[in-house]
């Protein structure tokens, strides 16, 4: 009850604050909440900002100015530091109070059971907070290289990244995937080169890493002061001064921030100004505005240039991503977070900063993508969203136009990990989290109305953009979908028993919302009858058909009829003739693998009076089943569209190694000093390839991998295969 009283004397003295009374009265609610669900021990102030004596957070809560926005993300190789830093950065934020620790299985964005028990961050959680004045959406986004898609989806909604580095290891495999992903999405970035304490540390190494394997030009803002075990501060480059870590305060709150002075710090002042006059000069080559500036006034002395104009500098300059500010510190011994907190909200841009191009088709009517969909036993689906236009309230209507379908958001939620606070509405530029939303799935685009998409599309269409008007419609609308890539990976559930059965349905169904790449597909029974009576009737049904290889690829079985069958067929026994075939080409009798590439032609079909069409479904896929076993038949594995970039030195071994992997080689094109080698190769082969090509390469390699088609194997392999699968071999 203390929160609620303090709060209470806070917000009499709001007079300029729009809350009313029930959205008060909620956010009472919700801290009455927060207090009773303290997970695992640790500590949460409820409502960080509104308890306490900043009154001004409560406002910035509610409802930021979009330029004090920040949608960030954290992006790193795994075990850079991301999770530490997040946890540093919510600390000092106010988030919680005390500071978690990933060793000990204990953080507020790693929230999922199975990430603390694996000890790595799966599922990104977007976590809001304030700091000086600024809000900052923060999305965890996971550096497991196997969750690849994971990451591409939260890039997606991000204005602003952090590249997390673990300063004795440099640029790692990882950070080379994640880095030229946010390339693709053309995100602003900025480094921190993290693990400063350890042994091994090295700041240059790490800067010349960035500059060799990212290609990108390092603007160094900050100087270490000492490394590795030495390591006890940074110095501001910018302001040329030193900022040092109260030994006597284990949590790192404390620093101090002081001015470097010739009589006390003469070697490191110089060391300073001779960084500083260099990013000025190196700024001043990316930026033509900053040029005249430093050329016309300060060209005689740089040390008379003002800080801010320096900073407006480095931000336009990292906006135009033609350099990439450098940050250092240690997450782990709380040391640097806090300046790096600053850099966010100095040098990353606000979401009106971002040229999102399709915002102009929308006029201010609202326009969110869901890039998450998590459910939760209490409150259902909960679905993230980035708001780029317009306005969400509680008990809107919205209209989802991938699915084609209104529905209602009943709450509208602050997210912070597992717990939410909530509040009244949110606008461009916010990531909302919404409640009630029962068919939105990840990946889809949400807007006011279908007439409003419809008047969006109109506006695009006079736009008169040639890539638009080739799609259709709806898809014009949809903001730049994460591909989804084929399945390659298959397996076969059941319930334990048919009560089961809805539990199971419901549980695909919120997994697919969840994760679209997840795809589910129904192998209806096929039964067992051919003559059977069922109760009082008699279902007999005689059909003679032939099956044979197709000459051109298809995945759907092609039926014909004869001309005696077509007669007298009804529209339900075809169709009822036509899922047995299907139904029977989802199990092959070899692997239980799908059949594809096959003709079927129905020469008669005998329906007794009274036959179900379940039954003539059921006898026709038995008779396909017999017809396939008897047939000729050919294994296809899927064969995969490999692309890998490895720098020059590393080509040999990498080739090397593909060709033992079945690999076929289509080209092999040069992309600065990389060499990228594009080709084939079977999915078998490609097991755990991760592993293999960091260790080849030093871990300077990366690749991407999309099912291409399904091949035939050779005898052999499929023999080796078939023996492996009885249990022969
Ligand atoms: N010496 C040192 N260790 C650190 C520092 N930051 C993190 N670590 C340690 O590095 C390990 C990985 O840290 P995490 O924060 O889990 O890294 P992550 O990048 O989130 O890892 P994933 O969630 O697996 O992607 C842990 O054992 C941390 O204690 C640091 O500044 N210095």
């Amino acid at each position: 009850m203390s929160n609620l009283r303090i709060f209470a004397v806070n917000h009499k003295k709001i007079s300029s604050l729009h809350i009313d009374n029930v959205c008060c009265s909620k956010i009472r609610a919700n801290l009455r909440r927060l207090k009773l669900h303290l997970p695992h021990g640790r500590n949460y102030s409820s409502l960080p900002g509104i308890i306490g004596n900043d009154v001004k957070s409560l406002h910035s809560i509610i409802s930021p100015p979009i330029t004090k926005i920040r949608n960030i993300g954290i992006m790193a190789h795994i075990d850079a530091g991301k999770t530490t830093t997040t946890e540093r950065i919510l600390y000092y934020s106010g988030y919680t109070r005390s500071l978690g620790d990933v060793d000990d299985g204990d953080t507020v964005t790693d929230f999922m059971a199975q990430e603390r028990e694996r000890g790595i961050t799966i599922q990104s959680a977007a976590v809001t907070f304030d700091w000086k004045g600024y809000r900052i959406n923060l999305i965890d986004t996971p550096g497991h290289v196997d969750f690849t898609l994971e990451v591409e989806r939260c890039l997606r909604v991000l204005d602003g990244a952090v590249a997390v580095f673990d300063a004795s290891a440099g640029v790692e495999a990882q950070t080379l995937t994640v880095w030229r992903q946010a390339d693709k999405h053309k995100i602003p970035r900025i480094c921190f080169l993290n693990k400063m304490d350890k042994t091994g540390a090295s700041f240059n190494y790490a800067v010349e890493s960035i500059r060799e394997k990212l290609k990108a030009k390092p603007l160094l803002l900050q100087l270490p002061i000492g490394e590795a075990k030495t390591f006890k501060g940074v110095v501001d480059v910018v302001n040329k001064e030193k900022l040092l870590w109260n030994l006597n305060s284990d949590d790192g709150k404390n620093f101090e921030r002081k001015p470097l002075l010739e009589v006390s710090d003469p070697q490191l002042l110089k060391e300073t100004t001779e960084a500083r006059n260099a990013l000025i000069e190196q700024v001043a080559d990316l930026d033509d505005e900053f040029a005249n500036l430093v050329l016309g006034e300060f060209s005689e002395n740089f040390d008379l240039l003002p800080a801010e104009k320096l900073q407006t500098a480095i931000h336009r300059v990292t906006l135009a991503q033609t350099a990439v500010p450098v940050l250092c510190g240690s997450a782990l011994k709380n040391k640097g977070v806090q300046p790096l907190l600053d850099a966010i909200t100095m040098y990353l841009p606000s979401p009106e900063e971002r040229n999102y191009e399709f915002l102009q088709w929308y006029k201010g009517d609202l326009c969110a993508l869901a890039f998450k969909v998590l459910h939760d036993k209490q409150r259902g689906p909960l679905v993230f969203m980035r708001i780029y236009s317009g306005m969400i309230k509680p008990q809107l209507a919205i209209h989802n136009i991938n699915g084609n379908c209104t529905e209602r958001i009943s709450r509208l939620l602050l997210p912070f990990a597992d717990q939410h606070v909530e509040i009244p509405s949110l606008t461009a530029g916010n990531i909302a989290l919404t409640v009630g939303l029962k068919h939105t799935a990840t990946g889809d685009t949400i807007v006011s109305s279908k007439s409003s998409a419809l008047a969006a599309a109109r506006r695009a269409e006079r736009k008169g953009e040639k890539k638009h008007r080739e799609n259709n419609e709806a898809e014009r609308l949809l903001l730049a979908g994460v591909e989804i890539p084929e399945p390659v990976f298959f397996c076969t559930i059941e319930p334990p028993s048919v009560a089961k059965q809805p539990d199971l349905d419901h549980a695909l169904k919120c997994l697919q919302r969840e994760d679209p790449s997840l795809k589910v597909k129904l192998d209806p029974d096929s039964g067992q009858a051919l003559d059977r009576t069922l109760g009082d009737k008699r279902h007999l049904v005689t059909v003679e058909l032939e099956a044979k290889p197709l000459e051109t690829s298809s995945l759907q079985p092609v039926i014909d009829y004869a001309q005696s069958v077509t007669q007298d067929l009804s529209q339900a026994s075809q169709e009822a003739v036509e899922n047995g075939i299907h139904s029977a080409c989802l199990q092959g009798p070899l692997l239980g693998s799908p059949i594809q590439d096959v003709a079927v032609t129905l020469h008669s079909l005998v329906i007794h009076p009274g036959t179900s069409t379940t039954m003539i479904s059921a006898c026709v896929s038995r008779c396909m089943q017999k017809a396939l076993k008897k047939a000729d038949k050919q294994i296809l594995e899927p064969l995969m569209n490999l692309e890998v970039t490895v720098p020059r030195d590393y080509l040999s071994p990498v080739l090397a190694d593909l060709a033992q992997r079945r690999g076929n080689i289509q080209e092999i094109q040069t992309r600065q000093d990389n060499k990228v080698v594009i080709g084939f190769v079977p999915l078998a082969e490609i097991m755990g390839y991760s592993t293999v090509l960091r260790t080849l390469t030093s871990g300077s390699a990366t690749f991407a991998l999309e099912l291409s088609n399904y091949q035939a194997m050779n005898p052999q392999d499929q023999s080796t295969l078939l023996s492996r699968r009885s249990g022969l071999t």
